[in-house]
């Protein structure tokens, strides 16, 4: 039987490829055959799942941050392959496999992903895109997209985050409107996530609520506020306790839509996402992740 793994040379320090000879070693020692993929260009991940037997495969590994795991769990669904994931933590901030423990020691994952226990993992539908951990809207995607993985590599997730939060002063709230059966919102907000996993960003408190397969999405708007508020309301973000702050609505709901007229970027797991409207709703246990 063959492994796909899927490995980012630039995920994190790009160091995961001084483990290849290992996982080969002991993958092979388990009877099973390794067959790696480099990631470079979309179209080329795309072309290569599309040609792959998943009868040939007991699962697919995936080496990277929640940026590699959602291209390559799009490609998946696309062509309706629905193998075992297996996750080695090496992007920066790697919010999903957090959500699972997942150890970062090589010799300690690896064990993991040779073994055959696994956890249901819900996935966010945004049109016609899946996100894994988080969706989001808004001025922190900006900052996030601009800042490129070597940046975040040297400065750490936190602090490109805590250096991007002195732009918001800068940026002008913007108008959205939000429709669900919890709740309808229409008004001027700074960002806006809509979370299937717990953190995001390297926040691990986000949304501490959350769980990753109870087939619903925890939604955070942050409202406009004065900049006076900010502050305050980042450490109350870092520390978890944002949840009861005026300036923050959150639900649960299983569907959303999203709306504006204004120039507003959106986010799917770190990656840049669709445009609007967007029509948000959550696929229940539908990834396998080895855990
Ligand atoms: N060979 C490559 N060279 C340069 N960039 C690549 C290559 N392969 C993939 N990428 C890019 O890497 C990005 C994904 O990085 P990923 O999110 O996995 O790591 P990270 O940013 O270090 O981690 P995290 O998302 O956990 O913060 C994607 O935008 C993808 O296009």
């Amino acid at each position: 039987m063959k492994v796909k793994l899927i490995y980012n040379p630039v995920s994190g320090h790009g160091r995961f490829k001084n483990h290849l000879d290992y996982i080969i070693e002991k993958f092979q020692e388990a009877g099973l055959q390794i067959e790696p993929f480099r990631t470079g260009k979309k179209e080329e991940l795309d072309k290569m799942i599309s040609l792959m037997n998943e009868k040939e495969y007991s699962k697919v590994l995936v080496a990277g941050g929640d940026g590699t795991i959602n291209q390559v769990v799009n490609c998946l669904l696309k062509y309706n392959i629905t193998l075992p994931l297996g996750i080695f933590p090496v992007g920066t901030a790697n919010d999903y496999a957090q959500y699972f423990n997942l150890p970062h020691e090589i010799e300690e994952i690896v064990e993991i992903l040779l073994g055959d226990h696994y956890t249901l993992s819900d996935i966010g539908l945004v049109n016609e895109r899946y996100f894994i951990n988080v969706a989001s809207l808004g001025v922190l995607i900006d900052i996030s997209q601009r800042t490129n993985t070597e940046l975040k590599n040297s400065l750490g997730v936190l602090a490109y985050y805590l250096n991007g939060i002195g732009e918001l002063s800068k940026i002008k709230p913007v108008q959205i409107r939000v429709n669900s059966e919890m709740l309808n919102y229409d008004g001027e907000i700074l960002f806006m996530l809509i979370m299937n996993g717990k953190s995001a960003g390297g926040f691990n408190k986000i949304a501490p609520c959350a769980s990753i397969n109870d087939g619903l999405l925890d939604i955070f708007i942050f409202k406009k506020c004065p900049i006076y508020e900010l502050a305050p309301l980042l450490l109350a973000v870092i520390n978890g306790e944002h949840i009861n702050n005026l300036n923050v609505i959150h639900f649960k709901t299983k569907e959303l839509t999203v709306d504006t007229k204004n120039d507003v970027g959106t986010d799917l797991d770190g990656e840049e996402g669709p445009l609007f409207p967007l029509k948000v709703t959550v696929i229940p246990k539908k990834l396998k992740i080895i855990t």
